[in-house]
């Protein structure tokens, strides 16, 4: 099955309307896909101003309405024009507590909005040096996918928290057990044409001078980028990088 290479970058909460020139300066690609999920208040201006790369936001309520102040909906998302949403961010787990149930439960009000959800998961600095990695990575699939998942309303982006904003990032043979790993892992529970459907990202310090050598690592399907997505010609390396993948 051909995946469709996929650049997604992670804006987090930077970004105001003059940074969205930016978009002018991606290159335009055919085969890989880009994505920006900026902060949710330019959502609707980005969706507006650009055609070649999709829209999403970074985080849903689980709940289609009601009594949530400063909570955002899925229906809205999409209402702004988002077609994903990143859900489950180390981040999010973080700052906001957010458990695989949660996750799950904000899985299932994206797909009710028709978006495709950008599940992250990840396992912290301590985790990896316990040898817990794949244990860790097991649970959060198990917990935070619902039935019904399928390729064209899922992508899972592996990012392990040590490796976020710190410039560290995973030998290459490690992301490719772990991307091997999580294939097997969606193989075993959703059958062999959902599970080499499913797109998988590598995130966590892509930056334009590993993109290439990560992008070569069977079974990463592209990347979810945060600080270097910020800036046209660092994403735009990337992007590049990502085309020349999926060329080859
Ligand atoms: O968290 C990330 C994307 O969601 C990765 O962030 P960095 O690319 O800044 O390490």
């Amino acid at each position: 099955m051909t995946r469709r290479k996929l650049a997604a970058g992670n804006w987090k909460m930077n970004g105001l309307n003059a940074d969205l020139t930016e978009l002018e300066g991606l290159p335009s690609v055919s085969r890989a896909e880009v994505l920006i999920c900026p902060p949710a208040t330019l959502i609707e201006r980005m969706a507006r101003k650009t055609s070649s790369v999709s829209v999403g936001g970074q985080d849903c309520h689980p709940a289609r309405s009601g009594a949530h102040t400063g909570d955002v909906s899925a229906r809205m998302l999409a209402d702004a024009g988002a077609t994903h949403v990143i859900l489950g961010h180390s981040e999010r787990r973080q700052d906001h507590g957010e458990t695989d149930a949660l996750v799950r439960s904000k899985i299932k009000a994206a797909w009710n909005a028709d978006l495709r959800a950008i599940l992250c998961i990840g396992e912290t600095e301590g985790q990896y040096k316990a040898g817990e990695t794949l244990e860790v990575l097991r649970g959060q699939l198990a917990g935070s996918l619902p039935d019904g998942t399928s390729p064209d309303n899922l992508i899972v982006a592996y990012e392990p928290v040590w490796a976020i904003g710190t410039g560290l990032v995973p030998t290459m043979a490690e992301i490719r057990d772990v991307h091997a790993f999580l294939r097997a892992e969606l193989t075993a529970r959703f059958g062999a044409d959902t599970g080499d459907g499913i797109r998988l990202l590598y995130g966590g310090s892509v930056k334009p001078g590993n993109a290439a050598e990560i992008f070569a690592v069977p079974d990463v399907d592209g990347a979810l980028v945060g600080g270097a997505s910020l800036k046209a010609d660092d994403f735009g390396e990337i992007i590049k990088a990502l085309e020349a993948a999926a060329a080859a």
